[in-house]
């Protein structure tokens, strides 16, 4: 697999903070990749740089060979860098179905809203959501919100998918349907790039991982031996929590 997503010596300052701070790396097709690190480490920010919504300060984004380091929000969606946003926020009065076809006429493709709501129905089968279509998003419960969020981020019909935090908030079994989404929106091609705090939920999907700390990626790679890391450790997950890892044959 050759790389399709790559970020080179990308930095993103703002004032005085260096969120993100001279990161390399690259994503192949079809992998999931978790993305994880401690509040503050500038995950977020790596994926606004990532989607056009911050643009780097430093440093280039390469996507399918062509730079595109300056797109805006709009060109990103369109190429097929889509995300989830870490704060679930619907358009309230609208309705779930057209929440999820304006994602689908951000993405550029459906011809029109007729076109688009056909799309969002697909996309709300999907994430199981379609039987309440017509409610107001408002109503939704939080599990609800954050598949609707999925759903609106497969209507721009992604080719590399980011998903912040998708998992934050919910219990055991909905974690568990979430990742069942997650495994089989990987099998339809679509990269992911997961980032996330349950180390649970990261181990059990992720084919490789970036570690941030302070800005900076402080490993990358095989699952198994970056929780194994002194430095990941250190940093991030704590002596305790590596042997908890361990015990449940995690690392
Ligand atoms: N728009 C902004 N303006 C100023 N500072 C920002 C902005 N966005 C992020 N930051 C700062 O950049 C740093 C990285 O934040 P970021 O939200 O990317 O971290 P994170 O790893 O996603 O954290 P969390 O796990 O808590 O979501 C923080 O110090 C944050 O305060």
């Amino acid at each position: 697999m050759s790389d399709y997503l790559r970020l080179e010596n990308v930095s993103k300052t703002f004032g005085g903070i260096r969120a993100v701070n001279d990161v390399s790396f690259a994503l192949k097709q079809g992998e999931i990749v978790g993305l994880i690190g401690p509040n503050g480490a500038g995950k977020t920010t790596l994926v606004n740089v990532i989607t056009g919504v911050h643009p780097a300060s430093l440093g280039r984004v390469i996507f399918q060979g062509e730079e595109v380091t300056r797109q805006k929000p709009f060109q990103a969606a369109r190429r097929g860098l889509a995300r989830t946003f870490q704060i679930v926020q619907p358009f309230p009065e609208m309705t779930v179905l057209d929440n999820v076809a304006a994602g689908a006429l951000f993405g550029g493709s459906p011809e029109g809203l007729a076109e688009a709501r056909e799309h969002a129905h697909r996309h709300l089968a999907f994430v199981g959501l379609d039987p309440i279509a017509d409610q107001p998003a408002a109503s939704l419960t939080l599990p609800n919100r954050k598949r609707l969020e999925l759903a609106k981020s497969l209507a721009m019909n992604p080719k590399v998918l980011m998903l912040d935090e998708v998992n934050a908030g919910l219990n055991t079994g909905e974690i568990d349907t979430a990742l069942d989404l997650i495994r089989r929106i990987s099998e339809r091609g679509i990269t992911i790039l997961l980032i996330e705090h349950l180390m649970k939920v990261v181990m059990s999907v992720s084919q490789r991982l970036l570690v941030l700390h302070h800005g900076a990626l402080i490993a990358e790679g095989e699952p198994q031996k970056v929780v194994n890391d002194q430095h990941v450790v250190e940093a991030y997950l704590g002596e305790k929590f590596a042997k908890r890892l361990k015990e449940m044959g995690h690392a």
